[in-house]
């Protein structure tokens, strides 16, 4: 796929491919993540999380086996893109209310630096914005890092790479090429039911349904599950 035609926004390296899957197989996701059992959902203040693939620590991944209907998706996520060197092996299936959201935030280190995120349910809009190192490191500069916010329909699948996962892209094999600005960049939706596109896009959406997101991504280091005796 040919992932430059799919770019967006005022910041590099965020794709946005609408019409990822089809409405089938979003029901059929929305399914899945319905049956989980409840002991699976761990309730955050503006949010519920599924987590599939294992626990990330800081030095690592201890894995477990993604569940078929997840490897399914994840497959096409990566054989479509081309951008992850290995399987997805950690997806976060997270849930938002109408008027929940999450806050401005960065993707810890133990991450490939790639997001995959596939949008279920209900519209919303993600915003990046520029993390203040990146608006310091370039105060003297013509141009200032730019706000920018990709309306995410469901279905659609954004991508973004994120050089901030910690910088040490080198260590991934990343042709410097692909190294991006998304790196200083937060991202997150705004806790409101109304979310305007910015201020030269008029377009508002009203949420009234729950959206389900599956962010996808690549742990490179794997940890041994280990029995404390
Ligand atoms: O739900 C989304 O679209 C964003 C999720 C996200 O930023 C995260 O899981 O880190």
């Amino acid at each position: 796929m040919e992932l430059s035609k799919y770019a967006v926004g005022r910041v590099d390296s965020i794709f946005y491919i609408p019409d990822f899957i089809t409405a089938a197989e979003q029901s059929f996701l929305l399914h899945q993540v319905n049956s989980a059992p409840s002991s699976k959902w761990k309730t955050l203040t503006n949010r519920r999380l599924q987590n599939w693939g294992g626990i990330v620590e800081s030095n690592g991944l201890v894995p477990q086996p993604l569940p078929s209907w997840l490897t399914k998706i994840t497959e096409k996520i990566s054989s479509v893109t081309g951008l992850f060197p290995s399987p997805i092996n950690h997806v976060l299936v997270n849930e938002y209310l109408p008027g929940q959201g999450i806050m401005l935030h960065q993707d810890g280190p133990s991450y490939f630096p790639v997001v995959a995120i596939l949008s279920l349910g209900a519209p919303t809009l993600m915003r990046f914005k520029p993390h203040l190192r990146l608006i310091e490191a370039t105060k003297d500069l013509e141009k200032a890092p730019e706000n920018t916010s990709v309306a995410l329909l469901p279905g659609s699948l954004l991508i973004f790479k994120d050089a901030a996962y910690q910088g040490n892209c080198k260590a991934f094999f990343l042709p410097s090429s692909s190294f991006s600005r998304v790196s200083d960049y937060l991202h997150g939706i705004d806790e409101s039911r109304e979310h305007r596109l910015d201020d030269n896009v008029s377009s508002i959406f009203s949420q009234f349904l729950s959206r389900v997101s599956l962010t996808c991504r690549f742990v490179p280091k794997l940890r041994r599950n280990f029995i404390k005796l």
